[in-house]
């Protein structure tokens, strides 16, 4: 089988996860990650075997560094079929008239604007939409986490209209820039956070707001989700449905917090303990007449990189069908 050439462009904390599990799928192969500074993880990107390119006028830092450069960002492109933006937010519109001057397909992430891309994917809620398209944004963590509980229960139940607080990250465990270290914010400020649009980006018809803060920690996200639907429902009607998504893990055992999900992601031998699953505590699931809450829980790091696999898939129509591409990124990755 001929696969699909795909090139990361931005090897960071997504970048780097994106890269790995395209190489682990069977109809796509990475042919060039970038990295613009010869820092830790470009040595590593190398001594993993992937073809490193940088911007040209860094051409001789690599050098001095000892790492060896493949070419610059543009050769990457023009070899790729795909390439996945993996920039921090905002810097890769920047991208969109190298790609398609290359007359490639580009991937954006959630910290780019829905217009950019013109369509904004989540693989539960729209992958049939993402079919042979040029550009595609997969939505952010928090976001992505959000459509993969409200599609299922629109289908099953109807949605009437959700309501969602976001605890927030502050930022990822890597990063020594940013706070907040003694402080809860609210981010933003002036109501609704950027999540609320952005579901509607995807899911146009959903009724949601949402409130968002950031908090003193790295490890995830988490959320309070109210939802009141148009049919009469019970929490084992809820848990059902969440039980029937693949990317849904119920949290048990004694697992009360973020810290012990990220545990067990280690115990599980997870590769930089991801959690790709929304992670649900069933017990929180209380339903009152045609309302019901929950807690869940998003690994930020991990969350949106099966859903940009099948995003490469769909606009590779490598599989029409959205359940089995599902079914083929996490058989793949070990989910
Ligand atoms: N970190 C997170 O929790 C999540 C991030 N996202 C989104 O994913 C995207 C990437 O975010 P992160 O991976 O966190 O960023 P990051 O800062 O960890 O990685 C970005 C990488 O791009 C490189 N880079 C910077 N400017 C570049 C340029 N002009 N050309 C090529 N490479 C360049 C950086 O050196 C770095 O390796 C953003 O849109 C973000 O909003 C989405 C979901 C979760
Ligand atoms: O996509 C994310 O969060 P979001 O869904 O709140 O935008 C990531 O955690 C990145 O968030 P950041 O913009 O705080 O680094």
């Amino acid at each position: 089988m001929v696969k699909a050439k795909i090139a990361v462009n931005g090897y960071g904390t997504i970048g780097k996860r994106v890269a790995d599990a395209v190489q682990a799928q069977d109809d796509m192969e990475i042919i060039g990650v970038s990295k613009t500074k010869p820092n830790y993880e470009a040595a590593v990107a190398h001594q993993k075997g992937y073809d490193l390119f940088a911007p040209a006028s860094n051409s001789g830092a690599f050098e001095k560094a000892g790492i060896p450069l493949a070419g610059t960002i543009e050769e990457m492109v023009e070899k790729a079929d795909l390439v996945v933006d993996c920039t921090p937010g905002g810097i890769g519109e920047a991208n969109k008239p190298m790609y398609e001057k290359a007359g490639v397909k580009a991937i954006w992430q959630g910290g780019e604007d829905h217009e950019l891309a013109g369509f904004s994917f989540n693989a539960a809620s729209n992958y049939e939409g993402a079919l042979g398209r040029d550009l595609v944004r997969v939505v952010s963590c928090n976001t992505t986490g959000l459509c993969r509980v409200i599609y299922p229960i629109d289908r099953e139940l109807g949605v009437k209209k959700v309501r969602v607080t976001l605890a927030r990250r502050a930022t990822d465990p890597n990063d020594i820039k940013k706070g907040p270290i003694n402080a809860i914010v609210p981010d933003p400020i002036k109501l609704p956070s950027h999540h609320g649009p952005d579901i509607k980006s995807v899911l146009p018809h959903i009724n949601i707001t949402t409130a968002a803060l950031k908090i003193p920690t790295t490890l995830m996200h988490l959320h309070t989700v109210n939802m009141e639907v148009n049919t009469d429902c019970t929490a084992e009607d809820i848990n059902r449905i969440f039980s029937s998504q693949s990317r849904i893990r119920f949290m048990s055992q004694g697992i009360n917090s973020t810290a012990e999900i990220i545990e067990l992601a280690r115990d599980m031998g997870r590769p930089r303990n991801d959690m790709w699953e929304n992670c649900i505590w069933p017990e929180s699931i209380t339903v009152h007449e045609r309302e019901f809450y929950f807690f869940q829980a998003i690994h930020q790091e991990s969350i949106v990189v099966p859903e940009t696999v099948d995003a490469i898939r769909a606009m590779m129509e490598l599989e029409s069908d959205g359940a089995k591409s599902i079914q083929k990124t996490n058989k793949a990755i070990g989910l």
